[in-house]
């Protein structure tokens, strides 16, 4: 169905799917259900050690079982087991392809109806002190309660932006692979964009407990902004670039193919060294060589709500020694690599890559805004020391 966008005018596209939207149907509701359980049941079974998250402004420490990246080897392994025992028998995990669009509205219709849920338990029932209203009801569906609800045990923002969202988005590359084989065998612009997001989602869940320090974690209420974004603008958006490789294969040949591949793998090294390097930093108190030389670091105290004074620490050098966010730019990079495989015909498979830079963009000012609150005199230091945003000498 989503098919339609692709191949029409992007507005025209929009107004075609619409109208041929169907609703879900037992299959794709009993798939979804499956999927939602299964990931809930292997959040909590699974083992893991035990990760503190940041300290929260009113001092509470949330406590995670880092078991992210097993789950994700134990999903992507059952989706090939399930293929190859259940493709001869002509059951294929391209139905999702096929019926995209009831995915889509079944997403769309649980996620309206979570965010309900999460708002009336911020109110009456917080999992912990960090939550409140901002007074206006619209507001608060909108950006959420709580910063960390929890129901029977599991963390709302880890099921949504982890194991739900970024899952979906491997398992859904997975799909397109499998019917872009079905219907054109091996085509080298699907394989090298499915390589680079899968490398990209691989590295996300073997650093996952890192993503527990990002502001979606620590400023993000669990509110429709999120949760419905993990949910429904994840599966639907973050995977464009394959969905529409299916419909419009391109046979790039080894050499472009091995070049952008190279590329975008040194994206995502680039991107993982900087936000090791950050983790690394604080692990260490400091203590710790980056690219050869000890770290320059600031020393930041910051207040929590209830005035007990806590201190951090700002690196200064290494990635974060080039820009205040540069590890932006090779995520940017990255989303290119695998977008341009699809060439240059249509700018559908480039949407995610624009919505990136300005999510990106804007963020650098969300995050900086955040920093320069939280550490007022240190993060006017490091800003001195590191001017620039993004891209060094430019912005
Ligand atoms: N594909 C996508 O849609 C997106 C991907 N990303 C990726 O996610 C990853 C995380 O990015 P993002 O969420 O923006 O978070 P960051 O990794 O930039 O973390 C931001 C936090 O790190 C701390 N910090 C800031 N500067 C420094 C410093 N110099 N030294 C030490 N700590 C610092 C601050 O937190 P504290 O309060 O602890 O000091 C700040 O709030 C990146 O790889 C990014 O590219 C991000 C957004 C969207
Ligand atoms: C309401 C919508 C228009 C916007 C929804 C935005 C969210 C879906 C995204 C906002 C920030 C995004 C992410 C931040 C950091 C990440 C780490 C990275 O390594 C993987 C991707 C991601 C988890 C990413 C996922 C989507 C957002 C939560």
């Amino acid at each position: 169905m989503l098919s339609v966008l692709v191949n029409k005018s992007f507005i025209g596209g929009v107004i075609e799917i619409w109208s041929h939207v169907h609703a879900p149907s037992l299959p794709v509701l009993c798939i979804l259900i499956m999927y939602a359980v299964y990931t809930i049941c292997v959040m909590k079974i699974l083992p893991g050690p035990t990760v503190y998250g940041p300290v929260t402004p009113k001092g509470n420490i949330p406590v995670y079982t880092d078991n992210g990246f097993k789950h994700y080897l134990l999903t992507m392994a059952l989706f090939c087991f399930l293929t190859f025992l259940l493709h001869p028998l002509g059951l294929s995990p391209s139905i999702i392809y096929d019926r995209f669009d009831e995915v889509l509205v079944s997403l769309n219709v649980f996620s309206l109806i979570f965010c309900i849920f999460l708002y009336l338990k911020g109110k009456f029932s917080p999992s912990s002190t960090d939550s409140g209203s901002s007074g206006n009801i619209i507001f608060d569906y909108y950006w959420g309660m709580e910063l960390y609800p929890r129901v029977f045990g599991v963390d709302i923002k880890l099921f949504t932006n982890c194991r739900f969202g970024m899952m979906a988005w491997a398992l859904l590359v997975c799909v397109h692979v499998v019917k872009s084989y079905e219907l054109h065998g091996f085509v080298d612009s699907m394989f090298v964009s499915a390589f680079l997001q899968l490398l990209y989602i691989t590295k996300f869940f073997w650093w996952e407990s890192g993503y527990l320090h990002t502001i979606d974690i620590m400023l993000d209420r669990a509110g429709f902004y999120i949760c419905w974004g993990c949910l429904v603008y994840i599966p639907g958006m973050y995977t464009s670039v394959s969905l529409y490789l299916v419909s419009h294969p391109v046979r790039l040949g080894p050499l472009l193919a091995d070049v952008i591949l190279l590329l975008g793998a040194l994206s995502i090294y680039v991107n993982f060294s900087a936000d090791k390097q950050k983790q690394d930093a604080r692990r260490t108190n400091g203590d710790c060589t980056i690219w050869g030389r000890k770290a320059q670091t600031i020393r930041a105290r910051y207040q929590l709500e209830n005035g007990e004074v806590k201190e951090s620490l700002l690196l200064a050098s290494g990635w974060w020694g080039l820009s205040r966010h540069f590890h932006y730019v090779p995520e940017i990079l990255l989303a290119f690599f695998w977008s341009v495989p699809a060439l240059f015909q249509n700018l559908f498979p480039y949407s995610y890559l624009i919505f990136l830079t300005i999510l990106l963009t804007h963020r650098s000012y969300r995050d900086d805004h955040k920093c320069r609150i939280k550490y007022g005199p240190a993060w006017a230091e490091y800003c001195k020391k590191v001017p620039y945003k993004i891209i060094p000498f430019v912005f």
